[in-house]
């Protein structure tokens, strides 16, 4: 029986003839933080995408709630896509330019219907959690600096209050008091909602400082079919 959790089970995913990730298990509880480290290409943000629903692969299954996962996010019910959270690197990369800070915020509650008026009232709450002055919400993202982009983006992660949050290198660029308010901020969420959190990350310290448990991933090297588990 698969616990409770996210959890990457037997997951395999090639990008052409180059296998990445080759039967990789991965498990996070309820309210745990788990580390993910690896080298450079080891596929951490592979095993990201494929855990935030992101990326099918392709043998293997993510399963959440104890319930196999069956496809990629756009073809999953509302409620079952909402469970799982990303926050990616590239705040910029991540967010739609013409947009102001509120409706960057706002986005996931009008994807699934939310009354306008209402999502705008989340998403100005949600801005003052991570630490959004009002003056910044009607600002579109060249705006902004990267750091109070990043929290917009953390704000839209949490707008759901997701069961699984996913910081992929989510902190790599931010000067170290926005990194540990960051920190704080999903600490606090974590606690709240038992969240489970999947922290990637270069740096040792943060490591150290955030996750309970840490899971190397071995080097990929290619083309490879070495068994990829991870315990
Ligand atoms: N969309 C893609 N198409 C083709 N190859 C890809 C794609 N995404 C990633 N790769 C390749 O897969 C391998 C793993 O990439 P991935 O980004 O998952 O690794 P990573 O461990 O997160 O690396 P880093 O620590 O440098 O961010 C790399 O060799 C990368 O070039």
């Amino acid at each position: 029986m698969t616990p409770a959790g996210l959890a990457a089970c037997q997951v395999t995913v090639s990008y052409g003839r180059q296998r990445v990730l080759d039967r990789v298990d991965l498990h996070v509880a309820p309210g745990e933080t788990v580390g993910l480290r690896g080298p450079s290409g080891s596929g951490k943000s592979t095993l990201a995408r494929v855990l935030a629903l992101l990326h099918a692969p392709d043998a293997g299954h993510v399963s959440l709630d104890g319930q196999p996962v069956a496809g990629a996010r756009h073809r999953l019910p509302a409620a079952v896509r909402t469970r799982v959270a990303v926050l990616f690197q590239s705040p910029r990369a991540a967010t739609d330019p013409r947009l102001s800070l509120t409706d960057i915020i706002a986005e996931p509650l009008r994807a699934t219907g939310t009354p306008p008026e209402r999502a705008r009232d989340r998403a100005v709450e949600l801005a003052d959690m991570v630490g959004l002055t009002p003056d910044l919400l009607t600002r579109r993202p060249h705006a902004v600096s990267d750091g109070q982009l990043q929290r917009a983006c953390l704000a839209r992660a949490l707008v759901h209050q997701p069961g699984y949050l996913i910081c992929d290198e989510a902190t790599a660029m931010l000067d170290a008091s926005t990194q540990a308010h960051l920190a704080g901020v999903v600490t606090a969420h974590q606690r709240q909602h038992g969240t489970g959190v999947l922290v990637i990350t270069h740096d040792p310290a943060l490591m150290a400082r955030w996750a309970t448990r840490v899971v190397d991933l071995p080097a990929s090297d290619g083309i490879r079919s070495a068994t990829g588990s991870v315990h």
